[in-house]
């Protein structure tokens, strides 16, 4: 895991951190007390899916296809109930089941309340125990002051790698978070303790769309073109409006412009 994200994960040396230490940590406990709960926050395309298909490959070899991961997108309508023995059919088959929630801040409070019982400390709860599965949580909330944190630094011509775990604190507390929904998702987790590990996605810049976009050429077979890779690069839009700083759609959407180049 180590190698890969060294290799493969760009611009994010708080999230590799964490991530590593986090879940090498829990696989390697015979005994953990409760599930391994991550809550991946930031901009969107910065890798937190991207990094969720990371942690599932180097535990199952099917990744993301393995029938031991599971993703659920929050805002594909699931009914409470049938969420409930959705986790629970799967982590009786498995214990170290892996699921994923894509687009938490957008997760219906009812739908939280929902989980909540299996991110908790129990032996077991009707018969299974759930302390082995690891749940990954996703969202944008609390990306406006991760990227505040990432611009300070900038603007004070402090390297990136330079921020710290702590300057990201107040970014990820609940007083960050203004949205309704994912005001009342943390605040109700942050108070019981269930999330183990919040994890700041930060923007990405110039540079790192750059490493996206040729890794892309790459694993399309072509040799890296850095003519193109600087066009397709430039082709995208950067904020703050002034000084450019960070992409707005981080690396996601570099792959189709890269299209128009390749089209013959
Ligand atoms: N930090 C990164 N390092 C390397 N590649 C990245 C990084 N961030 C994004 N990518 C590339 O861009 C694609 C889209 O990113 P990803 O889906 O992980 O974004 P996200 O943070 O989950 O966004 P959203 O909040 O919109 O869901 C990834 O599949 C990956 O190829």
């Amino acid at each position: 895991m180590q190698k890969d994200l060294d290799s493969k994960l760009f611009g994010q040396h708080l999230a590799k951190k964490v991530i590593l230490n986090a879940v090498s940590g829990f696989i390697s406990n015979p005994k953990p007390k409760k599930p391994l709960t991550l809550s991946l926050h930031g901009w969107t395309g910065t890798g937190k899916n991207f990094v969720s298909k990371i942690i599932a490959e180097n535990i199952y070899e099917g990744g993301l296809n393995s029938d031991y991961v599971h993703l659920f997108v929050a805002t594909l309508h699931f009914p409470h109930d049938q969420l409930q023995s959705w986790i629970r059919g799967n982590v009786s088959a498995c214990a170290r089941s892996i699921f994923i929630f894509d687009e938490m801040d957008k997760m219906h409070a009812g739908l939280i309340d929902a989980i909540k019982p299996y991110l908790d400390y129990y032996d077991n709860l009707d018969g299974v125990s759930y302390q082995k599965a690891i749940f990954v949580f996703l969202s944008n909330a609390g990306a406006e002051r991760i990227t505040d944190v990432a611009l300070d630094f900038w603007r004070s011509g402090r390297q990136r790698e330079e921020i710290k775990l702590r300057d990201m604190e107040h970014a990820l507390s609940v007083s960050a978070f203004n949205n309704k929904n994912s005001g009342f998702w943390h605040s109700s987790l942050i108070d019981r303790n269930l999330i183990d590990y919040f994890v700041p996605f930060l923007p990405l810049e110039y540079k790192h769309l750059k490493m996206c976009i040729r890794v892309e050429m790459q694993s399309r077979g072509y040799e890296v073109n850095e003519d193109i890779v600087s066009r397709v690069a430039e082709e995208m839009t950067f904020f703050p409006k002034e000084e450019r700083v960070f992409s707005d759609k981080g690396c996601k959407t570099v792959f189709t412009k890269l299209d128009y180049y390749y089209d013959d």
